[in-house]
């Protein structure tokens, strides 16, 4: 959840804010309770604001204790350049909200404010309603976690392992846009600093994480591609990451992997799949984004619906389209974290639906390809591409679906086995979906969270192209 600021404004005059000032804190208490009651942390103004000073001073306390989201609180008729001045002291995005009440003025307050900061091009939103309705606190939550997210971004590392993969210019983004239009900075590393670390890496932590892997899930080794020594290869893989992101302070990352990797080492499914869940054989951590391909974009799309959802996050391939069934399969080398087989807080119970097969023969250097069926459930789907130089967001709703038994394998067969699956029913026609996406990978949440990475679109000024069959 977020933190929210609280700022009530008022009449400039003392004998009129006199008079309201008992019915300020009586709606302002209503407000930050139920904003409280739904999780968030509420930071309220020492005081309303009912001079220029105070409209400084109590905008820059409250700036200065950390807030994603300032409430501008208009219960009353409030002299709009307290607004203004509140304004120029909080850097953060800012919800103007009027109460909607015949007895004060609270919305002409708010109409009054909400142009002068039009006029000088700040730009807020606006809602209005009573506090106790349940939809308008779902509402200044949307707002409130779509701001924190992008806050998040502001002052992050992606740490890009190798560069661009196999001639995919969808994977590469430019460094200066980048900072300019989300305050992230690019930290290049080798994927040598992979193969020499993997190496050096403890040799007991490989055989605990072996054998943790080796009884939860179900390894498939043939004494050729997939070995117990070339598992602890991927494990050290793994091992040496986890190096790298403490050491060089990496908020998120993605890996080349192909072809260097995949042909001459091995491949980085364990290391990107463990990365992305939000465990590993020591127990609980945080889930970390890592895209494969050294795909930025996708990395990107990732970390803010992390930053959004709370959960690992989906990459994949748009590998398949079933037109009879009119179900895409998400399917990527060994990238799914496991999280995604049964969505469960125990990893064995993941673990159990996962199959660790020897890798097919587009990767040489072998290694295990981590296999599983993504549990079903309703997704948010969506990825941030780049159109003429420019972000937009490609998003839409749908769900993952799965069958009986014989049916998931006959339709995994279909495309390549061995790797993890998702099978996708988008509400986008495929006609309208092959045309436009643009890319070759897709990513995805569980929930329907559209709302709140709307509006986070809107704080990063990324455009919205949504798919929909409506
Ligand atoms: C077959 C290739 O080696 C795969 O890596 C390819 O299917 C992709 O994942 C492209 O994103």
């Amino acid at each position: 959840m977020a933190r929210i600021g609280v700022i009530s404004i008022s009449d400039g005059r003392d004998y009129v804010h006199g008079g309201i000032a008992g019915f300020i804190r009586t709606a302002e208490d209503k407000l930050a309770d139920r904003l409280g009651a739904a999780g968030h942390t509420v930071i309220r103004g020492s005081a309303p604001v009912s001079t220029n000073t105070l409209a400084t001073s109590v905008a820059r306390e409250v700036a200065a204790v950390g807030v994603d989201l300032t409430v501008l609180h208009y219960a009353v008729w409030a002299f709009p350049h307290f607004t203004m001045l509140a304004a120029g002291s909080l850097p953060g995005p800012l919800l103007l909200l009027s109460n909607v009440d015949p007895v004060q003025p609270g919305m002409v307050g708010m109409l009054a404010a909400g142009g002068a900061l039009d006029q000088i091009g700040r730009e807020h939103i606006r809602l209005w309603g009573d506090p106790d309705s349940a939809e308008l606190i779902i509402q200044i939550g949307v707002h409130a976690k779509a701001a924190a997210a992008v806050a998040s971004l502001r002052g992050a590392t992606f740490g890009r392992i190798g560069g661009r993969p196999m001639g995919m210019n969808t994977a590469v983004a430019n460094t200066d846009q980048w900072q300019r239009q989300f305050g992230i900075d690019v930290e290049e590393i080798d994927q040598w600093e992979i193969v020499r670390r993997a190496e050096l890496a403890d040799a007991g932590e490989k055989v605990k994480a072996r054998e943790w892997l080796e009884q939860h899930a179900n390894v498939h080794y043939d004494g050729e591609k997939l070995t117990p020594a070339l598992l602890e290869r991927q494990i050290g893989s793994y091992m040496a990451m986890r190096e790298l992101i403490d050491e060089w302070n990496l908020d998120f990352t993605g890996i080349k992997g192909q072809p260097e990797l995949t042909q001459y080492f091995a491949t980085m499914d364990i290391a990107e799949a463990l990365l992305n869940d939000p465990y590993d054989w020591n127990g609980p951590k945080e889930s970390h984004v890592c895209a494969t391909e050294a795909d930025m974009d996708g990395a990107l799309t990732m970390q803010l619906f992390k930053q959004i959802a709370h959960t690992p996050v989906l990459f994949a391939d748009v590998r398949h389209y079933h037109s009879d069934r009119d179900i895409w399969d998400l399917c990527n080398s060994g990238q799914h974290a496991t999280w995604f087989a049964a969505r469960s807080d125990d990893p064995a119970e993941n673990l159990a639906r996962v199959h660790l097969y020897p890798e097919v023969f587009f990767f040489p250097a072998g290694g295990a390809s981590v296999h599983h069926l993504a549990a079903p459930g309703e997704m948010t789907l969506g990825r941030l591409t780049r159109k003429d130089g420019a972000y937009r967001m490609q998003l839409m709703l749908g769900s993952f679906e799965s069958y009986d038994e014989d049916t998931n394998q006959a339709l995994m067969k279909q495309s390549t086995f061995e790797w993890p699956h998702a099978f996708a029913r988008l509400d986008a026609p495929a006609e309208m979906f092959l045309s436009r996406f643009g890319a070759n990978h897709i990513h995805a949440i569980p929930g329907d969270h559209r709302a709140t990475v709307r509006t986070a679109c809107s704080l990063l000024g990324v455009t919205l192209d949504e798919f929909t069959r409506a």
